[in-house]
């Protein structure tokens, strides 16, 4: 038979088998409950009904026993055609009463006991199988209460582990994130630093530019200097090539002066004017060669401007290759931290979807470092832009350097081909000026150590009306006496007279000086020179000496001769020669000496301020008078000053004249 209660529990028929039930241990209920192994409670209270029914009041154990022994051998559940499938079925046997109203029919009680105790017995069998059937599922339910135990807590330990490896997970995110924390602030350090350099590497642009926009300044300078020193150069190679040709011709005509003694007076006087502007070209000459040499000198200075440019930009270079080797290295570094980080996040990701988070946080940090990293990227390019730009700039400085170089040292060559043909020129003209001077001495010799002219004075307006000085003098013209000889007549008779040289009434202060500059010369070379003027009063000797200084055609032997004397000197200054020019003048009368640039005011009292001045020769030759006034002179205007004041002291005294120069 079956039913819909079949295998269902009998009711508990009391809460004292609750309660019976309630023993069973807390940590089985608890676990099972936990790991939702459902598991009918029925079950335990069908386990404890069957308890109930075993330690029934009416029946012992050892009863039991038989009567389960009895209804185990009568072989099955029906008893007496009973069968126990509820609870109804129990208690309805339970509730049985007994039949048979006879108090003494035992029989019949007995009978009916016994068909009662079978029916307990199939009762009891029913609950025996039930139970066994709830034993096994029991014991079922126990292994599986067990094994999912064990899984329980086999999953525990592995949640535990995860627990502890999520912890270490999230230690290692957290000191991961404080490290890549730690590098972000680095990386921003770095990048301020990498802005700084870029900022310095900016300053350092612009200044290089500036250097070099002063660099190309000074090579146009120097090319302009270059360019006037090389027009300066050709300007002296073609003096030089007049010099040595007319050193050439001034050879030629030394050799012609020696072979034609007597004419070579006039044209020494224009081989003085020649060697005058020779001299002049000379200190031009010089003048170039010190213009030359500062040049030269500001062109080393450029030069070496330029080089020490040049070892700036050089160190600049190298501090920007290095901090271009730095920013490489740190760039390297952070792809490797951004690769080992993206590595690690992506191991972060399989491992848990936790730190999706932190994750996303890395990843926008991770995100900024690529950012800053491909940012320092552009300025590394840039930088490395920018450096190439400073190696352009720095082999343009080099190149420039070894051209200026080359430019000095090619001006150096040629400032000493110059010096060198310079100082031969010197030395030519040392030579020449030698030969020149012993040519003229010659010459001089040949005329005569002691010459005198004749000058013959116009005749003056108030006298030209009543004289016969035209038919008194008259000049030979003959080829023996020309220009030497003159003729008086008086009384009818010729009187004829030979000079060195006659200057007729005709001739001018420019004429007497082209002879008497030949003796300036000589004093000059440092021959002593007298020129002694002799005539009486009125016949020209101070008009001769002095002239009227005012008018240039009218100037007489002094002034001309002393513009002469300084013009040389300051010629000859150039050679390095140095002159040292003292004045002294002095009047003598009957024998007495008067000094003319005593400080002494004349015509105070005249006689009384006369001193006794000697004569005096020393062994050399020099001749010197006694306290006469001797005054330094260094320039013309101070001569003619002394020759003023000399011309108001003899004015009161106007007879014979002497000048000593
Ligand atoms: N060559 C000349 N040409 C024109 N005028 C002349 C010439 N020589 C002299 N005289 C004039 O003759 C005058 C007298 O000349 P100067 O005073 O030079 O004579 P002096 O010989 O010096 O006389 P003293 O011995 O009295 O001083 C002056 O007026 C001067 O200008």
């Amino acid at each position: 038979m079956s039913s819909r209660n079949q295998n269902k529990p009998p009711r508990s028929p009391s809460n004292k088998k609750e309660n019976v039930l309630d023993e069973a241990p807390l940590d089985k209920r608890r676990k099972i409950v936990i790991g939702k192994m459902v598991a009918p409670s029925t079950n335990l209270r069908s386990r404890s009904v069957l308890s109930t029914v075993n330690a029934g009041p009416n029946l012992g154990h050892g009863a039991d026993q038989k009567a389960a022994a009895v209804a185990g051998s009568d072989g099955g559940s029906s008893g007496g055609g009973i069968e126990f499938n509820s609870r109804e079925d129990v208690e309805r046997l339970l509730s049985e009463k007994m039949k048979g109203k006879n108090k003494n029919d035992y029989k019949g009680k007995s009978e009916q006991m016994i068909e009662y105790i079978r029916k307990l017995r199939t009762c009891i069998k029913w609950f025996m199988d039930l139970e066994d059937g709830h034993l096994s599922e029991l014991e079922k339910l126990r292994g599986t209460v067990e094994f999912q135990e064990k899984r329980h807590t086999e999953f525990e330990t592995q949640m535990r582990k995860r627990e502890e490896e999520l912890n270490m997970t999230v230690e290692q995110l957290e000191t991961k994130l404080a490290s890549s924390l730690e590098s972000f602030q680095k990386e921003e350090a770095l990048k301020l630093a990498a802005l700084k350099s870029y900022e310095k590497e900016a300053e350092a642009r612009v200044t290089s530019e500036a250097s070099r926009a002063a660099l190309s300044e000074d090579l146009e300078r120097a090319n302009h200097e270059a360019k006037r020193s090389n027009d300066q150069i050709k300007m002296l190679q073609e003096t030089n090539k007049r010099l040595q040709e007319y050193n050439t011709s001034l050879q030629q005509y030394n050799s012609n002066l020696q072979s034609d003694a007597v004419k070579n007076g006039e044209t020494i006087s224009k081989l003085q004017k020649e060697k005058n502007a020779m001299m002049d070209s000379l200190t031009s000459l010089r003048d170039h060669s010190n213009s030359l040499k500062n040049q030269l000198d500001s062109s080393r200075t450029t030069l070496q401007d330029a080089l020490k440019q040049k070892e700036d930009l050089k160190k600049e270079v190298y501090f920007l290759r290095s901090e271009l080797q730095q920013v490489r290295d740190d760039r390297e570094n952070q792809l490797a931290q951004v690769q080992t980080l993206t590595s690690e996040i992506a191991n972060y990701k399989e491992l848990t979807g936790k730190s999706s988070k932190e994750l996303d946080n890395i990843m926008a940090k991770t995100n900024a470092l690529e950012e800053t990293c491909s940012s320092q990227r552009v300025q590394i390019q840039s930088l490395q832009h920018q450096l190439a730009a400073a190696n352009e700039k720095l082999k343009m400085a080099d190149l420039t350097a070894s051209e200026t170089m080359s430019e000095y040292l090619q001006q150096k060559r040629t400032l000493n081909d110059l010096q060198n043909r310079v100082a031969e020129q010197e030395l030519q003209i040392l030579e020449a000026e030698k030969l020149r001077k012993k040519l003229h001495n010659t010459i001089l010799e040949l005329k005569g150590n002691i010459r005198v002219f004749c000058r013959v004075r116009p005749l003056l307006p108030e006298k030209e009306s009543n004289t016969t000085e035209g038919a008194i003098v008259s000049y030979p013209t003959s080829t023996e006496f020309l220009g030497r000889g003159i003729d008086l007549m008086h009384h009818a008779q010729t009187y004829s007279f030979t000079f060195d040289k006659v200057f007729n009434h005709e001739a001018s202060q420019d004429d007497v000086f082209v002879e008497i500059s030949q003796l300036v010369q000589s004093a000059l070379d440092g021959y002593k020179v007298c020129i002694f003027a002799y005539g009486q009063t009125g016949s020209g000797k101070t008009y001769t000496m002095m002239g009227r200084p005012e008018a240039d055609e009218e100037k007489g032997l002094i002034p001309r001769s002393l513009e002469q004397i300084f013009q040389t000197s300051q010629a000859l200054q150039c050679q390095g020669w140095k002159y040292k020019m003292q004045a002294s003048m002095l009047e003598i009368y009957n024998e007495t000496i008067r000094d003319l640039l005593s400080p002494v005011r004349p015509g105070s009292n005249f006689d009384a301020n006369v001193k006794q001045y000697a004569i005096k020769h020393d062994l050399n030759g020099n001749t010197h008078v006694s306290d006469l006034t001797i005054i330094d002179v260094c320039s013309i205007n101070e001569v003619s000053f002394l020759l003023q004041q000399a011309a108001q002291s003899r004015a009161q005294n106007s007879r014979f004249k002497g000048y000593s120069i």
